[in-house]
């Protein structure tokens, strides 16, 4: 066997450095073997001979293996270098060992000690246990890093909800997650379409690879086409560079296309045109790339009525809705509210098990709300009542009374209210700022209700254009 060397200039532990610390060993260990540069046992205590079940003279001179199966000693000796910590099995034990090789006055191996710190892993116990913490924070941190990376945040158990109408939600995205075909999610604003499209693209084979999401609505119409298939270099004054459209950045990965019912009818045959053909064109270049791009479109517009009304294509609609997964509105799953509140007061506030909680007559009054804008709603209200409540543990009814635009409750149910401001009017001490958008935020939301979370119809309501109105939506969630 080749003998190895300690560098010089680095001296090494010798035999008789090793009989000094023999009778430390021998005291404070389990068990102390040693062995030659063969690997042959030279050496061996009393403790190690009864924990292992043998006496001395049948073992002093045999190569180690043939006694200990699974000891790393012969590898000592043949590198030269320690193995300072290691678990060994033997007989259905796990003992703790230390290996050091020693060296002779020139450097080279003559052979190994072993000493066994510990026969019995309990003592480990909180150490082990810190270590397993440890080790799943890690890999918790890993995961949300990962999808950071890949621009997800949400996967399927973000979705929240247990009612037969959430159950088959999941069931349809689990689906879609494992197979290639477009997915069409038709719902409402604010009842989790992103969070399910997110989800399916974490759960399918892209995962590690990026998730592109672009909202129709919210780009003015003459910046659309730059924006999906980009910019050649030149394009138009300005066009300096290359630009990449939301395609090319997808490419391998998903493109969410959200409120896709919002495309004009020129860009919808383009956009038919990249998914059969699988190429895009910049603007303003002659040449076309390839890309491998899984599509995932939602709406809250009826696109089948459009359709029929010619606004939509409907070889476009055909292509897209190839899975359609509808996605019911809140008030459609009264069911949930009691989960769907546990789970966003516990993000609000930071973490489960913190912050408030909901009375059973708060939840009893959320239920008769008409909810126009969902999940989405539903979180500002939560939101705005916790701020109203910052200190209560639990939220009441009186406190959900103040913050739910009294538009979508019968009059009169509000207890309290002759002490509290109007909906969009300040509270007392309130900053200009947080005056302005909390009157905002009532604007918006009853405009949606009396549009019945028709968006197209709310921002003409607010004398806004539908991107302004999606821009503050966006703000709002
Ligand atoms: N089932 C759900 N469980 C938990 N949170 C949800 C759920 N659905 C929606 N949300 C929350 O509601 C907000 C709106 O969700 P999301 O943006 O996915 O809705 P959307 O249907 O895509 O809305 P829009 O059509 O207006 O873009 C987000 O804060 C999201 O986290």
């Amino acid at each position: 066997m080749p003998h190895s060397y300690r560098p010089t200039g680095i001296p090494g532990l010798t035999r008789e450095m090793i009989d000094a610390l023999m009778a430390m060993f021998e005291k404070a260990s389990a068990g102390a073997i040693a062995v030659d540069r063969e690997s042959r046992i030279t050496w061996i205590n009393d403790s190690y001979c009864r924990l292992l079940g043998v006496r001395e003279v049948d073992v002093i001179g045999r190569p180690v293996r043939r006694i200990i199966p699974h000891t790393r000693m012969p590898e000592v000796v043949a590198s030269g270098d320690p193995l300072l910590l290691d678990i060994m099995e033997h007989d259905g034990q796990q003992l703790v060992v230390t290996r050091l090789p020693y060296f002779d006055e020139g450097g080279v191996v003559t052979g190994a000690i072993a000493c066994i710190l510990y026969d019995d892993l309990q003592p480990l116990t909180p150490l082990v246990a810190r270590y397993r913490r440890l080790h799943q924070d890690l890999q918790a941190a890993r995961k949300a890093l990962a999808r950071h990376a890949r621009g997800t945040r949400y996967s399927l158990s973000d979705f929240i909800g247990a009612s037969p109408a959430a159950l088959e939600v999941k069931r349809k995205a689990r689906l879609a997650a494992g197979r290639e075909m477009p997915v069409l999610l038709q719902g409402e604003t604010g009842t989790g379409k992103e969070v399910l499209a997110q989800a399916v693209h974490a759960a399918s084979t892209r995962a590690e690879r990026p998730f592109v999401a672009v909202n129709v609505a919210a780009i003015p119409e003459n910046l659309l086409e730059a924006e999906f298939f980009g910019v050649a270099a030149g394009a138009y004054t300005g066009a300096g560079k290359n630009r990449d459209g939301r395609f090319q950045l997808a490419h391998g990965g998903t493109l969410f296309l959200d409120e896709v019912g919002d495309m004009p009818l020129p860009l919808q045959a383009k956009l038919l045109r990249a998914l059969q053909e699988g190429e895009v064109e910049s603007l303003g270049s002659n040449q076309v790339q390839a890309v491998d791009v899984r599509v995932i479109a939602a709406t809250s517009r009826d696109l089948g009525q459009m359709t029929s009304d010619g606004t939509f294509r409907s070889d476009l609609y055909y292509r897209l809705n190839v899975m359609e997964i509808a996605v019911p509105p809140l008030r459609d799953r009264l069911a949930d509210l009691g989960i769907l509140c546990e789970s966003l007061l516990a993000d609000l506030s930071d973490g489960p098990g913190l912050g408030a909680e909901i009375t059973d007559e708060a939840l009893a009054l959320l239920a008769r709300h008409h909810w126009p804008g969902n999940i989405r709603e539903l979180r500002n209200v939560l939101e705005r009542a916790l701020t109203l409540n910052e200190n209560a543990e639990s939220l009441d009814h009186e406190v959900l009374a103040q913050v739910l635009p009294d538009l979508e409750l019968p009059a009169g149910t509000a207890p309290g209210a002759a002490d509290d401001p109007e909906p969009g009017v300040p509270g007392r001490g309130q900053t200009l700022a947080a005056a302005v958008a909390s009157a905002e935020r009532a604007a918006i939301e009853s405009a949606l209700a009396a549009s019945r979370g028709n968006r197209s119809q709310a921002a003409r309501l607010l004398g806004i254009s539908r991107s302004v109105l999606y821009q503050k939506l966006d703000r709002l969630s």
